[in-house]
């Protein structure tokens, strides 16, 4: 897990980043500018439990791409959820809150996250533990309105003016960012090369 110094605030990004993309770029800058964060932390999960993870390529790949394309050294790429052997966010984030009590963190994803998000293992304790911030996507716009999770926490539902509060807010409260959007996405591209592949 990597370093935090008392009061840094931290962005949590996880993902199958299989391959990792302009789309999960723009998440994390606008995470980083929104939430005026310090650290953006890159997780690469060691699969996603909802997804079919037969076919999904080493985390040694998965990490050395995601590193490739994260310059900024805001951003850490870290795989700590196998080296734990966690994979359900719910374990991760209470993971991460025991390593680290006294620290200012935020769960981050992308829109068609939140329209799922019901379906997660303990999705009540994950909107318990950390404060989330959802970033737009297209196709999912509308997830903020209609997703249970959304409904459910209403109440805590924090302005989008105020997004730089959220990582200071006790858990509940959550934010919809709304902004430049990227229409990428990782099965796209798999997709894509697949389809060069049969051509060749
Ligand atoms: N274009 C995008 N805009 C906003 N959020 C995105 C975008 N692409 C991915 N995300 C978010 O990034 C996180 C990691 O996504 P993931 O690695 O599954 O990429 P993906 O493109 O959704 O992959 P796949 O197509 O294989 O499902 C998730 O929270 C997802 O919602
Ligand atoms: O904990 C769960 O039940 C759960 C269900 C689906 C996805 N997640 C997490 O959500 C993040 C985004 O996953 P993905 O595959 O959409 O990139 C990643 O960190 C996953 O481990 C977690």
């Amino acid at each position: 897990m990597p370093h935090v110094e008392p009061g840094m605030r931290i962005g949590l990004f996880g993902g199958s980043f299989n391959p990792p993309h302009e789309g999960h770029r723009l998440v994390a800058e606008i995470a980083i500018r929104r939430l005026r964060l310090d650290q953006l932390w890159w997780i690469v999960t060691p699969g996603n439990p909802l997804k079919d993870v037969t076919s999904l390529p080493p985390l040694a790949d998965r990490i050395a791409w995601s590193e490739r394309m994260n310059p900024d050294p805001r951003v850490k790429v870290t795989a700590f959820e196998a080296l734990h052997e966690v994979r359900y966010t719910a374990d991760t984030l209470a993971l991460v809150r025991r390593y680290n009590p006294a620290r200012r963190f935020v769960w981050i994803m992308g829109a068609d996250n939140l329209a799922g998000f019901h379906r997660w293992q303990k999705w009540r304790d994950i909107a318990l533990t950390f404060p989330i911030a959802v970033v737009d996507r297209p196709g999912s716009t509308l997830a903020y309105l209609s997703s249970k999770m959304a409904k459910t926490f209403d109440y805590a539902r924090v302005d989008e003016s105020d997004a730089a509060l959220l990582p200071t807010l006790p858990a509940p409260a959550w934010t919809f960012l709304h902004g430049p959007r990227s229409p990428v996405s990782s099965t796209a591209i798999r997709n894509g090369t697949e389809k060069l592949f049969k051509k060749a």
